[in-house]
């Protein structure tokens, strides 16, 4: 949305501008949520207006990948910001200037978006890309050449929290309605990008190829700095220690809250309203253990049960998130302080 700004030569005009298109659709008015509606493209939902068919179609078909660019993949709320702003600073050497000065959305455009799609095509290589994507979906280029990916993902306990608090305050999403009704819509891929299972198990078929790298939100909490170096190998980054700690400092949750570049706070307060919760919210691993009754949470694991997939973790970490096979689902009476499966996990 903000990347309105780059057409026009204010703030305030691409805010006008913004109005002038929103305002039928009653965005203004940013308590009431009731009239939106998703569009479905290939079975999957999208908002309007920020996402269109055609462009969508253009990512699939027509999106020339190029072999130095980087993708930064995620299902939504797990961590794609963090992961834009780590791999800026890589890009940068450690130099914080660019994610200072210029906003994430055009260092790294979501280019399935109708205006990322031409920040993408017009950014100088090596670009990083960003999406949201499920791999059914992308550009079909990307398969075919040796552009890199990296594929975070998140505890969908947390994934749904935060979806949910987002849901709330970005005014081109339907209102969530209540946890209950969300946690339902959220099982059963009711939301914008489709089901979290099917975006991770459709990803996860590359988990071997040589240019695709996952990594989970809680590898990165754990261990940024561990993290920041395992992705700068990936990437054939040579950074030196310095640089590695400006990285590591320049990406906490506390740095990118405070920049405004990086903390949505240029984007039209009637797009994302803030006031009702932040962009950058609280950042943490298990905060669903706050919002989730016993019951939710047993609903929640059951599906995820059922959904389960042969996968190999890498690290316990990523054992805490993946959906694993059965072998390494062990079953415990639901309960907060021990829960059940892995998504259960903090
Ligand atoms: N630096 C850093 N450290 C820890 N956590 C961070 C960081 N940056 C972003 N976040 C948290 O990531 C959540 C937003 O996810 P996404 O960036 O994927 O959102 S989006 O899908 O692109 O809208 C959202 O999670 P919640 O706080 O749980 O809502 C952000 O707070």
């Amino acid at each position: 949305m903000a990347q309105l700004l780059n057409w026009f030569s204010s703030p305030n005009d691409a805010e006008l501008f913004l109005s002038w298109i929103t305002e039928p659709m009653g965005w203004h008015n940013h308590e009431d949520k009731s009239c939106q509606e998703y569009f479905q493209y290939k079975g999957i939902n999208f908002p309007q207006i920020i996402y269109s068919e055609q462009v969508l179609q253009m990512v699939e078909d027509n999106f020339q990948v190029r072999d130095d660019d980087i993708f930064n993949v995620t299902y939504q709320k797990s961590g794609t910001v963090w992961m834009l702003e780590i791999l800026s600073l890589i890009h940068s050497n450690g130099d914080p200037s660019w994610c200072r000065t210029v906003p994430n959305w055009d260092r790294a455009p979501w280019f399935e978006t109708v205006l990322g799609y031409k920040t993408a095509l017009n950014n100088k290589s090596p670009r990083i890309i960003s999406s949201h994507l499920p791999a059914q979906l992308f550009a079909k280029s990307f398969f075919r050449s040796k552009a890199k990916m990296i594929y975070t993902v998140r505890n969908p306990k947390d994934v749904l929290v935060s979806l949910y608090h987002f849901a709330s305050m970005f005014h081109p999403f339907k209102d969530p309605g209540t946890l209950d009704q969300f946690l339902e819509s959220f099982l059963k891929g009711d939301v914008p990008f489709g089901s979290w299972f099917d975006h991770v198990k459709g990803w996860m078929n590359l988990k071997d190829k040589e240019n695709f790298f996952f990594i989970t939100y809680e590898e990165l909490k754990k261990d940024l700095r561990g993290s920041v170096v395992r992705i700068c190998q990936f990437l054939d980054k040579d950074l030196d220690d310095e640089a590695i700690d400006a990285v590591v400092a320049n990406a906490s949750f506390e740095a990118m809250k405070n920049n405004k570049m990086s903390n949505f706070s240029l984007s039209p307060h009637f797009i994302m309203n803030q006031k009702k919760s932040a962009f950058l919210r609280k950042g943490i691993s298990g905060d669903w253990k706050n919002h989730l009754s016993a019951a939710q949470s047993e609903c929640f694991d059951q599906v995820y049960q059922e959904r389960r997939m042969p996968l190999k973790a890498r690290s316990q970490e990523q054992m805490k998130v993946l959906p694993l096979s059965s072998a390494h689902l062990v079953q415990h009476p639901v309960s907060h302080s021990a829960p059940p499966i892995a998504p259960g996990h903090s």
